[in-house]
């Protein structure tokens, strides 16, 4: 298998503090990987190394949804793929929808249950009007609009619940070769993922297949939540 990611001692250093110890890094093409380990472990950091590593090949979805609260959730799901139409397409698209493109989209949410039933009329709302997990749904939305090889989520699901994060990220998998995602949930990594790497402090403490692993050693990277 051929390695769509590298990096190669990568590293990130703010004001003389390490926030990404130098590190090596390749990840397959056809992998799905969990990045886990407590807040500020450095996870956010290292997506966003492997994404500037990759920036042209990678569909981004970050932690807090970047949507445009007065615009439809069409419009905010069209954006990701504004800069690759033209400046009248994208004019006249917000005046009249181009109807390729919102039956893409269209399909998109359905597909991530955005429409429950009444799909002109959710197409329209504005983003503002949906859910913190609708939302953040939108936001995935717009990152597989974008329909690049690999995709790099940040915590894309932590809004949804559990039933539905596990069907999200399946169809998250199902549009991309390569998926990294940062979770907190380490249930979720172990039934999503085939390879998890842990990180502690800027590092990584473990890199294995998540079949060599269990809930129990997974939540021995989040010491300061362990009681008693
Ligand atoms: N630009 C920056 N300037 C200063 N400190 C930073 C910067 N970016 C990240 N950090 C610090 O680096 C550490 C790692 O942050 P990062 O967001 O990568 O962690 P994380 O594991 O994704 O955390 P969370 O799960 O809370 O999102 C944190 O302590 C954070 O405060």
């Amino acid at each position: 298998m051929s390695a769509e990611l590298a990096l190669n001692g990568a590293s990130l250093k703010v004001r003389n503090q390490w926030i990404v110890k130098p590190l090596s890094l390749t990840i397959d093409a056809g992998q799905t990987v969990a990045l886990v380990g407590e807040s500020g472990a450095g996870k956010s950091s290292l997506l966003e190394l492997l994404r500037q590593a990759h920036a042209d090949r990678v569909a981004w979805c970050p932690q807090q949804p970047a949507l445009v609260p007065m615009l439809s959730l069409y419009l905010n799901v069209y954006m990701g793929r504004l800069h690759e139409f033209g400046l009248w397409q994208n004019l006249s698209n917000l005046l009249r929808a181009d109807p390729d493109q919102w039956r893409s989209v269209q399909a998109l949410a359905d597909e991530l249950g955005l429409l429950n039933g009444s799909g002109a009329k959710r197409m329209s709302q504005s983003a503002e009007r949906f859910s913190g997990g609708e939302q953040q749904r939108i936001n995935i939305a717009r990152a597989l609009f974008q329909q690049r090889p690999i995709f790099l989520g940040d915590e894309p699901v932590s809004a949804v619940d559990e039933v539905q994060a596990r069907r999200i990220i399946e169809r998250v998998k199902a549009h991309h070769q390569t998926t990294v995602l940062a979770l907190h949930d380490v249930d979720l990594a172990l039934a999503c993922a085939d390879r998890i790497i842990g990180m502690s402090q800027g590092e990584v403490v473990l890199d294995r297949p998540a079949r060599a692993l269990d809930a129990e050693t997974l939540l021995a990277l989040y010491p300061s939540q362990r009681h008693g």
